[in-house]
């Protein structure tokens, strides 16, 4: 520290660079402490501001803190770009061929297509198939749980893993041989990532990813012409785009393994978490049932059938207080690095940058940090910001005297490279939170649920630990039964 405060402030182009962080240990630099929990960000940016240049396992890039900085970043996506970052981690990570990944083809149909595709009136029936899925499944989980104990965070990942995959890619998806190989994928995701890992120190993530090509590569040589067109639409515009390029089976699979872990990274785990939130808080678990109960009351017929083949508006218009225990879980577990890179030199505003103009240079990579906003006790959510708690969100605004703090959150990011799945995803979790709630009754047998910050930065956090629980279908829900 002492080092860098004797440095000469840097400038580029006569305005000052994002200061550097010092750190002790070459090439890992500040990785660890990044890993280690919130105090990390919060400490640095309490010392060094909202935008610091940092070196984490080989790579020095700008990484932001405040939503006004960050919000500044997403509007202005000619400057700051995510397109290059995609196409290099479909190569890197999901392991396409790089001409490929970087051909005219990608840029011109497949992330224009794939977004159109995505959107909420082209999801309509992909999300009927999904309710469909997720319906016969819980139940029959819970049948066979039938009150012994279970685990309940393996259930419910297994659960909407299986029923999302399927309705995107038809029931001839292999969810149940796929289901561990995709974890071990997922695992190796933050070491894939890692561009300047030598390659023997990434041999076993690259095994693990090889695993779960070959086997999308096979199961897609078993599926029927049709099978093949009643894939979701984002898949089926895809693989036209495939055919017509003569894209490899490799290369294909490629593009299916990119699809189902934007699928299932995120989605299960924050339906997971909002029940786990829910669960250590009974009185909350009681007004969400009532609420589900009272809705339910009110279709024909009044089924959770009914209610949870709604489509995503009239979910989140029925059921708004579910819909705010998932939005304070995307708060509070949620932990997104969206990736930038600066198209041209240019200068980050003072009035964004409390108060003096900071330059960046072509190239560089911006990491907008969107956790410590939502976390910071000394920040817009208020002091009790760390805490998971709906009644937050009730009352007109930040003002009104039921309401607490509110300030601004990016779970899905933003601009013009926003999450694309969004609306599919908050339909999902929705259904699968109505359900839960509304026929099952659960006794937590053992907790020890915490967040696992190692993973960092890839979006709503993974839990770790256990959640033991007993489980039964509620009684005297004879509609919801049926
Ligand atoms: C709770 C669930 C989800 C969360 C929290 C989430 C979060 C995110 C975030 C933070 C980004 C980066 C955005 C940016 O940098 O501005 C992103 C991008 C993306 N997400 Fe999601 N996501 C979720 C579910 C899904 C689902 C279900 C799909 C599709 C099946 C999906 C598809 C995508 C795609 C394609 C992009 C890249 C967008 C682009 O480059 O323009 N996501 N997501």
């Amino acid at each position: 520290r002492l080092f860098y405060h004797l440095r000469p402030t840097e400038t580029y182009g006569g305005v000052q660079r994002p200061p550097f962080l010092p750190d002790w240990i070459p090439w890992v630099g500040v990785a660890l402490s990044m890993a280690g929990g919130d105090s990390f960000f919060c400490n640095v940016q309490k010392k060094y501001g909202p935008c610091v240049r940092l070196t984490a396992m080989g790579d020095t890039r700008i990484f932001i803190t405040s939503p006004a900085l960050i919000t500044y970043i997403y509007k202005n996506p000619k400057a700051f770009v995510f397109e290059y970052k995609r196409r290099s981690i479909q190569s890197l990570v999901f392991g396409m061929t790089h001409t490929v990944a970087f051909s005219q083809a990608m840029s011109d149909r497949l992330f224009p297509d794939h977004h159109r595709a995505l959107q909420l009136v082209n999801i309509g029936e992909l999300i009927q198939k999904y309710t469909t899925q997720l319906e016969e499944l819980v139940l029959s989980k819970v049948d066979e749980a039938d009150g012994a104990e279970v685990d309940l965070f393996e259930m419910v990942y297994e659960i909407i893993y299986t029923a999302s995959a399927k309705a995107f890619f038809t029931p001839s998806f292999p969810a149940r041989t796929t289901f561990k190989p995709f974890i071990a994928f997922d695992r190796a995701f933050p070491i894939l990532n890692l561009a300047r890992l030598p390659i023997t120190m990434r041999s076993q993530a690259i095994s693990a990813r090889e695993k779960i090509l070959t086997m999308l590569e096979e199961w897609w040589e078993t599926t029927t012409e049709l099978d093949r067109a009643a894939m979701a639409p984002a898949v089926c515009v895809q693989w036209e785009i495939a055919k017509d390029e003569g894209w490899s089976k490799r290369d294909w699979a490629t593009v299916l393994l990119a699809e189902t872990w934007a699928l299932e990274a995120n989605a299960p785990f924050a339906g997971l978490w909002t029940v786990i939130e829910v669960l250590r808080r009974p009185q909350v678990l009681a007004s969400l049932r009532a609420e589900v109960s009272s809705t339910i009351s009110k279709l024909d017929p009044p089924e959770i059938s009914t209610l949870m083949h709604l489509s995503q508006p009239e979910l989140i218009t029925l059921l708004p207080l579910l819909n705010l225990a998932l939005q304070e879980t995307l708060r509070v577990h949620s932990s997104s690095f969206s990736i930038r890179v600066a198209e041209y030199d240019t200068t980050f505003p003072a009035a964004v940058c409390e108060g003096r103009e900071l330059s960046v240079k072509k190239g560089e990579e911006i990491i907008c940090v969107t956790r410590p906003g939502n976390i910071d006790t000394t920040g817009a959510w208020g002091t009790d910001a760390e805490i998971w708690d709906t009644e937050r969100w009730i009352g007109d605004d930040a003002d009104d005297e039921k309401g607490k703090a509110r300030g601004p959150m990016f779970p899905f990011g933003g601009g013009s490279s926003m999450c694309e799945g969004r609306h599919f995803a908050s339909a999902e979790i929705l259904s699968f939170l109505a359900i839960f709630i509304a026929t099952i009754d659960v006794q937590v047998v053992r907790d020890t649920i915490k967040a696992d910050f190692t993973r960092i930065g890839l979006g709503v956090m993974q839990p770790k630990g256990e959640l033991r629980v007993k489980m039964r279908r509620r009684q005297g829900e004879s509609k919801v039964a049926a």
